[in-house]
């Protein structure tokens, strides 16, 4: 209670005098010195009121009372008196404030569930425009299948992959003929019987296929989430051979890129403010003109530069307009970039949507995801160029803010656009210096509420930047997943986590939040996020097809030991304890 409230309230009291008594000096006191201390609580002030009470009845019936002491009794029965209102006046705030707290509580309450629903709501709509999205494309691309035939870079694993995947996200049966069943999924009854027909022996005179078809009980393996069918999920990786599920055999999947027709264009993406770098492009440029013969693109202001410098450089191409980058992927045949990893996620955030193949020299001081040296790039690119080449697709994590429209604050919401992170996105408490409150949902499961500095949503290639130095474990870029890695947690259990691919992330700023969250993409493009704001995050379709320099675990290790000096210690000498000593003793 109000401290002022109390002070002024025992000030109205009428005075006590001390009784002779020493029965009443010990209470008397403590209830003085209640009053000169302004904040002391009331119920420390009715206890002393009540003991008061009880002790001056005490002393009356114990014979000392006189006149005198009468007197000091009724003064002090006006002054338990006083009290007694005093008790029903706090008990009364006490009820009020109690009310109150559960008035505020229950509008937080609904506040958030309201907000629950809206996001579910929001998540829903962007879902089915995904959804949208994703069958629009998917019809245009069998008009283009069948029209065009097949474009002009071949993945190898891509025809696998198509023959697996039928149109309608159904799996084929392994004898290839088209249909399982009416229904979705693989059927396995339909698998046995299929191969008891293919079979040369007819089936009447195959006693122990007829037995299978008969008593082993049919079932179906189907792809999807809550019930509906869904294309996410890779159809190769189970085999159903006689209605038993086996794993696909998994050795050799590296991917290979085989050219159909050699690359005729190359967009060269260089660090700024670099003269090795520059000196580096310029021969790069005129090594691919006059001995490749290949159209070269770099940015605007690279050529801008270049042919100041000297007017032999007219012939590069750069996009003038914004529009012509959007288009970007569909004139280029190859990317190279000549910088650190900085670079490479500068290129690859140049793409929106699909990436041609990437050729990254090293020229920083890391060197994660750019494993060619660039003294040798002629036989490099040579390499690369004539093909085939190991790639890995390094995936890359889709993500979109959704606003609260009942903030104030997000007038500029139209400023928001898609992000496309090929390391990590992540959230955190900026210049605040409260605790993060992430509310964190997969497929729209609550997992945690993240407090603490942040949290960190990675793909398997940025394993090695942000998300490592908050104590995330390192993937290697082929494992599909997404690490789910808090920064500074304020809890001793809370664990990094990695997540399957096919999952939508949910990070939510909660309706109450003390204070806001910022939002960084590759550690770039920091974006606020107030209260009610959400980000989603889930897979991108369009990966970044890395060249490899030998083969994409090599390539891996080799810049986890190299780079980071990963498990580096000297080894033990010989001259130690020997265990056989060690026992023998
Ligand atoms: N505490 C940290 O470790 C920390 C803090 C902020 C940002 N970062 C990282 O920096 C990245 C942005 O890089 P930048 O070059 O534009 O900024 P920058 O120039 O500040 O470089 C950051 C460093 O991170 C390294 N790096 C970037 N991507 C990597 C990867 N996939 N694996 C290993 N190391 C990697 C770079 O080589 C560089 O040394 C962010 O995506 C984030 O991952 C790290
Ligand atoms: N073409 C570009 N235009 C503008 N900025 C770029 C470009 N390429 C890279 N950058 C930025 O320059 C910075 C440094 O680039 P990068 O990481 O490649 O070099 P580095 O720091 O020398 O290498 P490393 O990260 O290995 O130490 C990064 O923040 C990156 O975003």
């Amino acid at each position: 209670m109000n401290s002022t409230v109390q002070e002024s309230t025992l000030q109205a009291m009428p005075p006590i005098h001390l009784p002779t008594s020493q029965s009443l000096a010990g209470p008397l006191e403590r209830l003085s010195l209640s009053r000169v201390d302004s904040t002391a609580s009331l119920s420390q002030i009715e206890l002393d009121s009540v003991k008061l009470g009880v002790e001056g009845w005490a002393s009356l019936s114990a014979g000392v009372g006189s006149q005198r002491n009468l007197q000091e009794y009724f003064q002090e029965s006006t002054a338990a008196d006083e009290d007694s209102h005093l008790v029903e006046f706090s008990d009364a705030l006490q009820t009020v404030a109690r009310a109150l707290r559960q008035v505020a509580d229950s509008k937080a309450r609904t506040q958030d569930e309201a907000a629950e629903w809206k996001r579910k709501y929001e998540l829903e709509v962007v879902r089915c425009q995904h959804l949208r999205q994703s069958i629009a494309k998917l019809s245009s691309n069998n008009q283009d299948v069948q029209h065009d035939g097949p474009s002009k870079a071949a993945v190898a694993d891509s025809a696998d992959q198509q023959d697996s995947d039928s149109p309608n996200g159904m799996h084929s049966p392994p004898n290839g003929n088209g249909v399982c069943c009416s229904k979705e999924g693989i059927c396995s009854q339909q698998v046995i019987r299929e191969q008891g027909t293919s079979n040369s022996t007819p089936e009447s005179e195959n006693p122990s296929d007829k037995r299978l078809s008969s008593e082993k009980a049919s079932f179906r393996l189907a792809w999807g989430c809550n019930g509906k069918s869904s294309r996410r999920h890779k159809h190769d990786v189970v085999s159903f051979e006689s209605g038993n599920i086996t794993t696909a055999v998994r050795s050799s999947k590296q991917i290979t890129l085989q050219w159909d027709a050699p690359p005729q264009s190359v967009f060269i993406l260089t660090k700024p403010n670099s003269t090795s770098v520059a000196i580096m492009c310029k021969e790069m440029v005129r090594w691919l003109k006059e001995v490749k013969n290949v159209r070269v693109f770099v940015e605007k202001n690279v050529k801008k530069e270049l042919v100041e410098e000297n007017s032999y450089f007219s012939f590069l191409h750069a996009c003038e307009r914004d529009e012509e980058l959007m288009i970007l992927h569909t004139k280029i045949d190859l990317v190279i970039t000549l910088g650190g990893d900085g670079t490479v996620l500068w290129a690859a955030n140049m793409f929106k949507g699909p990436v041609p193949p990437l050729v990254s020299f090293s020229m920083g001081s890391l060197g994660f995801m750019t494993p060619f040296q660039s003294e040798r790039y002629k036989e490099c690119l040579d390499t690369v160029m004539k093909g085939p080449v190991f790639i890995t697709l390094r995936h890359r994590l889709h993500c979109r803010i959704i606003r609260n429209k009942d903030n104030d604050e997000n007038g500029d919401e139209d400023d928001d656009v898609d992000h496309l992170v090929l390391n990590e996105v992540s959230i955190d408490r900026g210049m605040s210096s409260y605790l993060t409150n992430l509310e964190c949902y997969c497929d729209n499961l609550f997992v945690t509420s993240v407090q603490g500095d942040g949290l960190i949503l990675s793909t398997p290639s940025g394993s090695t930047a942000y998300s490592l130095a908050a104590g995330g474990s390192m993937v290697h870029p082929q494992v599909p997943g997404i690490l789910f890695t808090p920064i500074c947690p304020h809890s001793l259990s809370f664990r990094p986590l990695i997540l399957p691919e096919y999952v939508t992330l949910r990070v939510q700023i909660p309706i109450n939040s003390r204070g806001q969250a910022w939002a960084s993409f590759d550690g770039k493009d920091r974006q606020k996020l107030s209260a009610g704001d959400a980000l989603i995050v889930h897979m991108s379709a369009w990966p970044v097809p890395a060249a490899c320099d030998e083969e994409s675990t090599h390539d891996f290790l080799r810049s986890v030991r190299e780079g980071l000096h990963w498990n580096l210690r000297k080894s033990q000498s010989f001259d130690g304890p020997r265990e056989a000593l060690v026992y023998s003793s």
